[in-house]
């Protein structure tokens, strides 16, 4: 399992006291795991019915967690947004929705720059929560390993608050109108759910005319996920399966690989060939044909149905250039796998006010150019991974809200990339289900 140990391991913190680290990693170790492997098992299952073009994955969620946010609020916002747009992607575009949240261990960041210099003053970036602090001072950006096991804590509380919700009654989808209560009056997209909300009602009172059981509307399936990038903790919580005695990695139900460390010979795809979690690797635009084959070889050498999620983030501008030969490539083995669009890493930029952001329409076109590709291959747009909050912040600009670059500033929250808010996530949502609509 420790193989990785021998190769290069991209963007690790250089973690000043190793033996700190060892006692970190010991004490990660000793805890329970997060998640059992039979449910990552029934991800893998849902993830193949994707694959087959039978469901649609929505995976979503901040760009980094941080330990502050940590709070009902926060958490049952980012959900209530997910469960929003579950319900206008299932209803609207007739299909099953498999809901995964970037969610519960999105606590590590690669970075484009080792140092962040303000005002003539340079220390080391901020690597996510997991690692070092976001306040830029010299204490605050030493990278300090039990902030891992905070990592755990975190997505421990998180993820116990998330089953509640998902099990105990809250995403009921009887609840369609309960979610949007405090968003309706305010936003041209709450108008537009509550629309389509009074309809799923009344399809949920016809089904319980017909006899369905309401008791089986009660609880929803709800994944969590996060990048696989800090490979010791990681490996500290990957654990032999005792039904199986294989490895899984027990922080969440699906881990990815990032564009920053899929190097083939690297020390993550390594780590991920041993594990038998679902997971998922990011493919950017410099990622050629006979690349995506490699990674299925070593990553899928089985071609295990729902095992490998190939989540594309090329840019708006790129993707209908690049993604039709990987597409081709994949299909012509004869393997299935899933493919979904993030359309958020290719399409970020600095605005004039310094603030890194990403426009709606980019977004927005990304996803259309995903599309438009499969329909003219014939193959399945399996779903899309984006950055998103609950919470009406204003870091994208566009949308229905028409947020523009002087808005930024207002309240921009995100400790790394630009998210989009509430009202952005549902427009998006509305449109994804038309294109997939149009798609079948
Ligand atoms: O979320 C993704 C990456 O961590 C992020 O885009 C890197 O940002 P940077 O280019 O500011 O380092
Ligand atoms: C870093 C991320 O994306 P990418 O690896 O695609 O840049 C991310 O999804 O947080």
């Amino acid at each position: 399992m420790d193989t990785w140990r021998k190769l290069t391991a991209k963007q690790q913190p250089s973690w000043p006291d190793a033996g700190e680290l060892t006692r970190a990693a010991a004490e990660l170790r000793s805890y329970p795991p997060l998640v059992f492997a039979g449910e990552c098992d029934l991800l893998k299952e849902r993830i193949a019915a994707v694959a087959r073009g039978e469901a649609f994955i929505l995976q979503g969620g901040d760009c980094a967690e941080t330990f502050d946010a940590v709070t009902a609020d926060a958490i049952r916002n980012k959900l209530k947004t997910l469960l929003q747009m579950a319900a206008v992607l299932t209803y609207a575009a007739s299909v099953p929705v498999v809901k995964i949240g970037r969610i519960a261990g999105q606590y590590g960041k690669p970075r484009s720059k080792d140092t962040e210099t303000r005002d003539g003053v340079t220390l080391p970036a901020y690597r996510g929560d997991s690692v070092n602090g976001f306040e830029f001072t010299p204490d605050a950006r030493i990278p300090d390993p039990w902030r891992m096991v905070r990592m755990y804590h975190s997505s421990a509380a998180t993820l116990n608050l998330v089953r509640a919700f998902t099990t105990g009654g809250y995403a009921d989808l009887r609840q369609v109108h309960a979610w949007n209560q405090d968003f309706v009056a305010s936003s041209p997209a709450g108008e537009r759910y509550e629309v389509l909300a009074g309809e799923i009602e009344r399809a949920l009172r016809f089904m319980e005319a017909c006899g369905t059981d309401p008791e089986e509307l009660r609880s929803v399936e709800f994944f969590s996920s996060h990048e696989g990038l800090l490979l010791e903790y990681e490996s500290a919580l990957t654990r032999i399966d005792s039904r199986t005695r294989e490895p899984y990695n027990t922080s969440a139900h699906f881990v990815w690989i990032g564009e920053r460390t899929r190097d083939l010979d690297g020390a993550h795809v390594d780590y991920f060939s041993k594990i038998r979690n679902p997971i998922g690797i990011k493919l950017g635009p410099t990622t050629s044909p006979d690349a995506a084959i490699s990674y299925l070889d070593k990553l899928d050498p089985h071609r295990e149905p729902g095992r490998l999620t190939f989540v594309v983030r090329m840019g708006a501008g790129v993707v209908r250039d690049k993604l039709p030969a990987l597409i081709e490539k994949v299909t012509s083995e004869g393997h299935q796998v899933a493919w979904i669009c993030d359309p958020m890493h290719g399409n970020t930029f600095e605005a004039p006010s310094g603030h890194k952001t990403r426009r709606f329409d980019d977004v927005l076109d990304e996803v259309k150019g995903f599309f438009e590709v499969h329909r003219g291959l014939g193959s399945h747009p399996g779903g899309i991974h984006v950055e998103l909050t609950g919470d009406d912040v204003t870091e994208c600009v566009g949308g229905g809200d028409e947020i523009v670059f002087d808005d930024l500033g207002t309240r921009y929250e995100s400790a790394c990339d630009p998210r989009l808010n509430r009202s952005q996530s549902l427009d998006l949502a509305f449109l994804v289900a038309e294109m997939y609509r149009e798609t079948r």
